[in-house]
């Protein structure tokens, strides 16, 4: 049997270690009578369990800290919750199993909930994972979530959300493997922030056995199966000698020949500068502005915490640029108080500058916070907004930014398909154009970036999206302003080199895969590029495009 098994790299590097898998949803217990003589050690044994994963909760509460804390002691509240217990006891006297107990108290909790209002509605999948524990731990089988353990491990999953990955102890997780997601999933992206090798699509990842030694490989996206010690010895000395390499390439982002391409990075707040600093970014290409919103569902922050958090970002980069997206609220990201509820396809409808255009209020709060921030500061300033369609989008933007007195650089991101085709046109209106390779995807194959089914779509080596980031590129240098990247297809070093041959100027990504493409980029010279960027638009699928980049790069 072959024992290397093959899906999408996408976090570079190389992890060995013992396989753990993400615990499944717990089954729906039996429903079984029991006798009147069994109702007391059943009680006990509710109660026990209970009180086990309440404990659990709050001890891995205390370990992790910060907002993961807040979640998880109220997790722990849920369990320990008066009314929830009475209801399980007065299931089992009336002739239930204890686990079959909680089950249904839950469920009955559940309904109330449920239809409490948005809020309570919302505690609903926190509900369900304490169910899940205690009934988990009730029937034997294992946590259903991120597994319990004291030694590292490779997580191995069908894919991973969010809320998942926010309770991973980064010192614990060597690598990911996932069956499903694509280079723009949750795992991915993450993966890549904690500057772990990570595997996605592959195929039958679930069935390598729990306790297995595996060696992902986060470069060429295989994973070797039960390695002998030699392999292994023979990987992580690979990896060092590449890792190597990759950290003696320092400097400014360029080609072999000294072409320029300046190495940005993605952050979301002032807790991702000193990562940025570290790994050499020579500025910030796009600052989500998001998580600033997070903390209150009712109202925008205010101005006085929106210049504080700015400013911390903004004296971070003297000498550099800085690239502010504007809030993206909507569709993956919504806003209570701001996107509507009601509308049948959120990824189609009001995000992005449609809701601050709705909004305006909130647009030039923003603008007027960053303003202030900037005030006094050598920092070149830039600011896009989100999902711009057309010119006349472009315009009501950079209006807002002229009505705001902000002495900034104005662009907008290219994430709609039409803003691609009509680059030109956009840069009548604004100074720059930065291409969200995520949503560009997502959009030009109606392909949702959040259904891992049709993640094949997401691949940024789609051709047609190299068709797209050219047609902008070359607007640009028409106009004599820039083009630069700051979705997922930047972090990717071979893509990297594909898109500075399709003529954009800059590379924006997480600060984890900024050494890598810095290293691969000045192993290349801009005419090599541009030969990888034709080769790839001339293929007719991304597993083409990626093998003709490779064959030109690789001097084939
Ligand atoms: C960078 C992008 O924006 P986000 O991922 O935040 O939607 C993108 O869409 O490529
Ligand atoms: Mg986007």
């Amino acid at each position: 049997m072959d024992t290397t098994l093959r899906g999408v790299g996408v976090s570079q590097g190389v992890a060995v270690g013992e396989v753990r898998h993400m615990g499944t949803a717990v089954m729906e217990p039996p429903e079984r009578q029991i006798s009147e003589s069994e109702v007391p050690r059943e009680q006990q044994r509710a109660q026990r369990a209970v009180e086990a994963v309440a404990n659990d909760l709050t001890a891995r509460g205390n370990l992790a800290g910060g907002d993961a804390q807040a979640v998880l002691e109220a997790q722990a509240m849920m369990a320990r919750d008066p009314e929830l217990m009475a209801d399980v006891e007065r299931r089992v006297t009336a002739g239930s199993t204890a686990e079959r107990g909680v089950y249904d108290a839950f469920a009955a909790y559940r309904a109330l909930l449920a239809n409490a209002g948005e809020y309570l509605a919302g505690r609903v999948a926190d509900l369900d994972d304490v169910r899940n524990r205690i009934v988990a731990r009730l029937m034997g089988v294992p946590m259903p979530g991120v597994p319990d353990s004291d030694r590292p491990f490779v997580l191995v999953a069908r894919d991973l959300a969010p809320a998942d990955t926010a309770l991973l102890d980064p010192s614990l997780v060597l690598g990911f493997v996932t069956e499903e997601g694509g280079p723009t999933s949750h795992s991915a992206i993450l993966a890549r922030s904690l500057g772990v090798p990570a595997v996605v699509a592959l195929a039958g990842a679930r069935e390598v056995a729990e306790g297995t030694v595996v060696a992902v490989d986060g470069g060429s996206g295989t994973v070797r199966v039960s390695p002998s010690e030699e392999e292994q010895a023979a990987l992580v000395r690979e990896a060092d000698e590449r890792r190597a390499a990759v950290d003696a390439a320092r400097g400014p982002g360029a080609t072999a020949d000294g072409h320029k391409v300046p190495l940005l990075a993605n952050i979301g707040g002032p807790g991702d500068v000193s990562a940025a600093t570290e790994a050499g970014a020579e500025g910030v290409g796009l600052f989500r502005t998001e998580f600033l919103f997070l903390d209150d569902s009712t109202k925008a922050p205010s101005e006085e915490k929106q210049v504080a958090v700015y400013r911390q970002v903004l004296e971070a980069f003297p000498e550099g640029r800085v690239v502010v997206r504007v809030l993206d609220a909507g569709a993956d990201k919504p806003l209570d108080f701001l996107t509507p509820g009601d509308e049948p396809n959120p990824a189609l409808g009001v995000r992005g500058l449609r809701t601050l255009l709705d909004h305006p209020e909130v647009l030039d709060g923003q603008l007027k916070a960053l303003a202030k921030a900037a005030d006094g500061l050598p920092v070149s300033l830039e600011v896009m907004a989100p999902m711009v369609a057309d010119r006349a989008d472009a315009r009501a933007f950079a209006e807002a930014c002229r009505a705001a007195g902000l002495d900034a650089k104005c662009g907008v991101m290219v994430e709609v398909p039409s803003a691609a085709l009509r680059a030109r046109s956009v840069l009548q209106e604004v100074e720059f154009l930065s291409l969200g390779t995520n949503d560009l995807a997502q959009y030009t194959f109606a392909a949702d970036r959040q259904v891992g089914a049709v993640s094949r779509l997401q691949d940024p080596w789609q051709p047609a999206l190299l068709d797209l980031v050219a047609l902008a590129a070359e607007a640009a240098a028409a106009e004599g302003k820039s083009c630069g990247v700051c979705g997922e297809a930047a972090a990717d070093p071979l893509l990297a080199c594909v898109l500075t041959g399709l003529g954009v100027t800059s590379l924006s990504m997480g600060a984890a895969s900024l050494p890598y493409v810095r290293a691969t980029l000045a192993k290349h010279t801009l005419a090599q590029c541009e030969r990888a960027a034709s080769a790839a638009r001339a293929a007719d699928s991304a597993q083409d495009a990626r093998i003709a980049a490779q064959a030109v790069l690789s001097g084939e």
